[in-house]
Formats: structure tokens, C-alpha cells, sequence
């Protein structure tokens, strides 16, 4: 192997050259070519006629693992690269995308000697995830594995009933192969009732995880946000990453996430295979959250929305058709179009001022009297992880054990996972004794969440501040959104950021035509609604809001989830969250 520093094609720099042998050997020999987005794939022996070259973009990678043959007289050492680019492909209702799994082995076999050999490959393997994880590597960078960060340990909660319950299929079809390619380690948890993870991220030793994900909608993700803010030491633990695998009907933030890495606008599995592609690439972006108060004092933290009037409705009315998957919110649109409601009601903000809001937050440790953090270490069992394994994985890596006869995994055929690893009943996880478990009905909780203080709201019993701006109308909706989509393919707030400070306050006033209002839903698909100017559609950038319900009967939603019905106010807390994002931006990080 040899290292070329030059520039390779399109200016990019080669971090690795090589040429190498594939497995299962025909014969067949490669050049390829390693540069920070791509691995190129030039075919040597036979000679091609053209100049045929395959390009791998890294985006599309999620790891590579070094491996040795069984044959104890083969001197070479292997590594495969595990890939997952978008195919298009015929499915019953015309053509769609879907990423296919690609394991390419190669040969390394240059020496006579196979830890001269293993050397190279483990170097390749490590630039390849180096390349993957956003840790820097230039063709001036000593390649070892030294520059690896220890893998991720991801706590997976998993909702069996989000959405049409694909979860538990598609986490083991799926989702575990994935990440036990990206080396990622999970202990994964079937929640068992509404508010038991908000429990279990209650009681967790924060230390133990690299990042919180959840297989199911967003309401899942709702519940760890607010349980990682109820805690005593909240400034801390709302810094641990968190992720969405999308296995619910809306998928707002997952869809948000797609769109935030300038992926096309994806549903289903597609939409679950690039929000993994993009897990493992593990980026970390500041999120913003929302405090939401209620008249009832009751404080809650919001990533999403607050709706009221048709998004609400539907959002709600349509949980019974949930069988019926993201086709619920159509039916449930249809059937809230044909009988259109109006609130009164009395909308005040304090309007942002131009330009992205960055305020720092200032965190300082909750600690308890003795001066120690006020949390218990509680034992997470874990007959639910992939442990095994990973070790069994390392050991192969590394002391060369028990090889098998075949070192390359079959295209299209995904590790082993065990399915008892899946098994329903296979945890106890117990909750922080010190703090009463469970929330007020509605899905808020007790004023003693914590979290900082809202500097820019006064009391609800009183007027808002004289800076602020003050509507009283009949609204056909409003919709405070702070993320760029409200459902996967519902482009909502197409200038939105993850955190840019900033909660987008749309609302369609009383009087908008029945037809204005579905063309206004059908151009949300593309993100084009404001350009049709519909003089009854305003949308406000603000960093905090009253919403004064002056109709009786009403449904209110933070996140998709029902709250109790009245006043609520909100404001922006800007970046106070960490998301796994996968694509690296300024001020981004790695879970
Ligand atoms: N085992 C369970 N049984 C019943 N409800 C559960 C269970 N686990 C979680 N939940 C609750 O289910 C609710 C809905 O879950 P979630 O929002 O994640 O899925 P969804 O509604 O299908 O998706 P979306 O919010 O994207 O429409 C959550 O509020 C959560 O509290």
C-alpha cells in the first residue's frame, strides 16, 4: 500500500491509496482510493474496457470491520466496508427508494506476513470511521486506532405500538444490523406504558450513555425530553444526545432531521434507514426547546409544536385510525375539512428581532445539601443489549480468534441478531426512588420541573408585557412550530432551524375558503404554502407566546400530545438540547 497526498479527482485529497484483492477471490484486483467523502473502486485485473469506477460516498457508509480468514496458511487480513446507498426500486404502486445494504471485502495481501497485512487493513478500517464518526484525518494523519473514540453506547427505547407497531420488526430487520456495523453498542428497552420512558431516563446514571434514542413517533421523544428536564440535575442531563429512529405515524422530527442533512423527502422505511444512516454517523447539533406553561401551573418542555384548531383536531381525532399509519392525518384532515370549526381566541408574542437568536445558556449543577449530585446509580439490567456481540466482534478484530471460513458477511444479509435479544419481558430497570413517579393527566407534569427560568413570560393571570403584540380573532388554526416539518412529509416551516432561537407562529384566520385551506395542506408537501399568499395564512417569527382559547371546548396539543385545555404560554430556549443530527455544522459536536 502506498500513500498518495496528492489531489485525487475534483481537488479532493487521497488520504489512502491501495490496491487490493476482494473476497470471495476470483482473481479479480482493485485500486481504490480513499478520500474524506468518498472510497473509489477502480477495477484492475481483469482490465476493464472502459474506465469503470465505482464511487462509495461515505454519507452512505456506516462502518468497516477488519477480519481474518480461518485458513491458518492465508496470510492475508481483510476489511469490509458496509455501505447503504438509495436504490431506486419497483415496488406495487410505481417506483420508490430504498437504501440496500453493500458489504464489499477486500483482500489486503501485498506482504507475506499477515500482521504486516493486518496492519493495513486495520488502517483503512480506521480511516473509513474516522471518516464516518467527523474525526479529522488528513493525508498528514499517523492512522491508528488511537483515533478512534471508545464505540457509543446508545440506551434504545423502543414503543412496540407507535405508529402501525412496525418498531420491534423493523428494529430487528433492520435498525440493530445497522448499528452493531457502526460499532455501536445498545441496551434496548421495549417501553411498557405511556410515561414508563420518561421513568426509566428519571433513574438512568448518565455517565453509562453516549445519547438516548427512540424507535417510535415523536410522543416517545416527548417523554425523554421531559423526563431528562424533571430531573434534579437537569442542566447536565439534558446535554446527553438524543435521537429518533422514525417508527411512528407523524415522524415530524425525524423528518426534520432528514431534511436538516439534505436528504429528499423520505416516509416509511426509507425514511427509518437514512435517520439510521445517520445515527452512526453521530453528529450533534445544539436543539432548541420550548417551555409551555399552563393556567394550571403545569410546566412542560417542547421540541415540536403547540397546535390548536384543525392540526390539533386532526392530530387527535384521527388517533383511532392509527392502523392506517401517516394516511391517518389525510383521513383526518378530509373529515375535519368537511366540518370546519372557528376559535375565538386571543394570540399575543413578543416578536423576534431580525436575524437568528443565539442566547447562551448558562448552566450551572443542581447539588444536593451533602454537596453531592442528588441521584442514585441504579443497575440497568442488561439481558436486552448486543454485548455478546460486540465482544465476540472485538475479540476477532483483534487477537485474531476464531476466524471464520467465510470472512465476508453475504451481501444482503444482516449480522446475527438474536431474536431473544428482543424479547419483550427481558429488563427490570428501576425507577429513582427519591421522586414520586408519573405526571398529571394530559401529559404535563407538577410544577416542580426544572429547567430555566422564563425570563420573557410574566404570570399568566397577568397582561403581557407592553413590547408584545396582541391579536384577538376566530382562528381556523394556530400552530407555534419550531422544527421545519410537522409530520414527514408535511414541510411546515421550510426556514425553520434545529436552533435558531426562533418559535415560528403561524395561524389561518376565520373566513379562509375550504378549498384555500386544502391547497394551503397540499403545498405544505413541498414547503411552498407561504408562496401562494393566502391573505389569511400569517406566519410570525417570536420568541414567546400566549395563546388565550376564548372558545369553551377545544383540543390543545404540545408535540402531538393533548394537554389540558386553557391558557398557555411559552418562550424559546435556544440550543438547550442535544440532537444526533449525523451531519457535522458549526457548533456541532459527536455523541
Ligand atoms: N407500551 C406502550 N403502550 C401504550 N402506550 C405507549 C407505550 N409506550 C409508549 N406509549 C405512549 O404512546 C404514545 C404515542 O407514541 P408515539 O408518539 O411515539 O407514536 P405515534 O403516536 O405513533 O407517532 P407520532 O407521534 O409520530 O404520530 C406516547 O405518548 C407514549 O407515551
Amino acid at each position: 500500500m502506498e500513500l498518495a497526498p496528492g489531489p485525487y479527482r475534483n481537488g479532493a485529497e487521497t488520504l489512502l491509496h491501495g490496491e487490493f484483492g476482494i473476497y470471495p477471490s476470483k482473481g479479480t484486483r482493485y485500486a481504490l482510493s480513499l478520500t474524506c467523502t468518498e472510497l473509489h473502486i477502480q477495477c484492475l485485473v481483469p482490465k476493464p474496457e472502459t474506465d469503470q469506477r465505482t464511487v462509495v460516498a461515505l454519507a452512505d457508509v456506516v462502518g468497516c470491520h477488519t477480519l481474518r480468514s480461518r485458513v491458518t496458511t492465508d496470510c492475508a487480513a481483510y476489511f469490509t466496508v458496509y455501505a447503504y446507498p438509495l436504490k431506486k426500486r419497483k415496488v406495487a404502486m410505481g417506483s420508490g427508494r430504498a437504501r440496500q445494504r453493500t458489504a464489499r471485502t477486500f483482500q489486503v495481501d501485498g506482504a507475506d506476513d499477515y500482521n504486516k497485512n493486518q496492519a493495513v487493513a486495520e488502517k483503512w478500517a480506521v480511516a473509513i470511521k474516522c471518516l464516518v464518526l467527523g474525526v479529522p484525518v488528513s493525508s498528514e494523519t499517523d492512522i491508528s486506532l488511537s483515533l478512534l473514540p471508545r464505540p457509543r453506547r446508545l440506551l434504545l427505547l423502543l414503543n412496540p405500538f407507535g405508529g402501525r407497531g412496525n418498531a420491534l420488526q423493523w428494529c430487528q430487520s433492520h435498525i440493530l444490523p445497522m448499528i452493531s456495523e457502526a460499532d455501536i453498542s445498545f441496551n434496548l428497552i421495549q417501553t411498557e406504558r405511556v410515561n414508563h420512558a420518561r421513568e426509566l431516563v428519571k433513574g438512568i446514571s448518565l455517565p453509562e450513555w453516549d445519547g438516548i434514542v427512540t424507535l417510535s413517533g415523536d410522543g416517545l421523544l416527548y417523554e425523554v425530553i421531559n423526563g431528562l428536564m424533571e430531573r434534579p440535575d437537569w442542566e447536565q442531563a439534558i446535554t446527553m444526545p438524543v435521537g429518533i429512529l422514525p417508527c411512528g405515524s407523524g415522524n415530524a422530527l425525524a423528518g426534520a432531521i432528514n431534511f436538516n442533512a439534505g436528504l429528499e423527502q423520505a416516509m416509511g422505511l426509507e425514511l427509518l434507514q437514512n435517520c439510521t444512516v445517520l445515527l452512526c454517523h453521530a453528529a450533534v447539533a445544539p436543539l432548541d426547546l420550548v417551555s409551555v406553561t399552563m393556567a394550571s401551573g403545569t410546566r412542560c418542555f417542547s421540541f415540536l409544536s403547540v397546535a390548536w384548531g384543525f392540526v390539533s383536531d386532526v392530530d387527535i381525532e384521527s388517533e383511532k385510525y392509527r392502523r392506517v399509519g401517516s394516511a391517518r392525518f389525510t383521513l383526518g384532515t378530509m373529515i375535519r375539512l368537511a366540518s370546519l370549526h372557528t376559535y375565538r381566541g386571543r394570540l399575543s408574542y413578543l416578536p423576534a428581532p431580525d436575524g437568528p437568536a443565539h442566547r447562551p445558556i448558562s448552566r450551572s449543577i443542581t447539588v444536593a445539601a451533602n454537596g453531592r449530585l442528588p441521584l442514585t446509580r441504579l443497575p440497568l439490567h442488561r439481558a436486552v443489549s448486543d454485548m455478546g456481540l460486540c465482544e465476540e466482534r472485538q475479540a476477532f478484530r483483534h487477537c485474531g480468534s476464531e476466524p471464520p471460513d467465510d470472512p465476508s458477511p453475504s451481501p444482503g444479509s444482516p449480522p446475527p441478531i438474536s431474536a431473544s435479544a428482543l424479547h419483550p419481558q427481558s429488563f427490570i430497570f428501576e425507577p429513582a426512588p427519591e421522586e414520586p413517579i408519573g405526571a398529571p393527566e394530559g401529559g404535563g407534569m407538577d410544577t416542580g420541573m426544572g429547567g430555566p427560568p422564563d425570563d420573557l413570560l410574566v404570570p399568566l393571570g397577568q397582561p403581557v408585557p407592553p413590547s408584545w403584540v396582541t391579536v384577538e380573532d376566530d382562528f381556523v388554526l394556530v400552530l407555534a412550530i419550531y422544527q421545519t416539518h410537522l409530520g414527514a412529509d408535511l414541510l411546515t416551516a421550510p426556514f425553520a432551524c434545529l436552533s435558531d432561537g426562533l418559535i415560528h407562529l403561524c395561524f389561518v384566520k376565520a373566513g379562509v375558503s375550504r378549498a384555500a385551506l386544502v391547497r394551503i395542506f397540499l403545498a405544505m408537501e413541498k414547503g411552498t404554502h407561504f408562496e401562494q399568499a393566502c391573505p389569511h395564512l400569517s406566519h410570525v417569527p417570536v420568541r414567546a407566546f400566549r395563546l388565550e382559547p376564548l372558545t369553551r371546548k377545544g383540543i390543545l396539543t404540545v408535540d402531538g400530545e393533548r394537554v389540558e385545555y386553557g391558557p398557555l404560554q411559552a418562550q424559546v430556549h435556544c440550543g438547550l438540547a442535544r440532537l444526533i443530527t449525523g451531519v457535522a455544522r458549526l457548533g456541532g459536536s459527536s455523541c
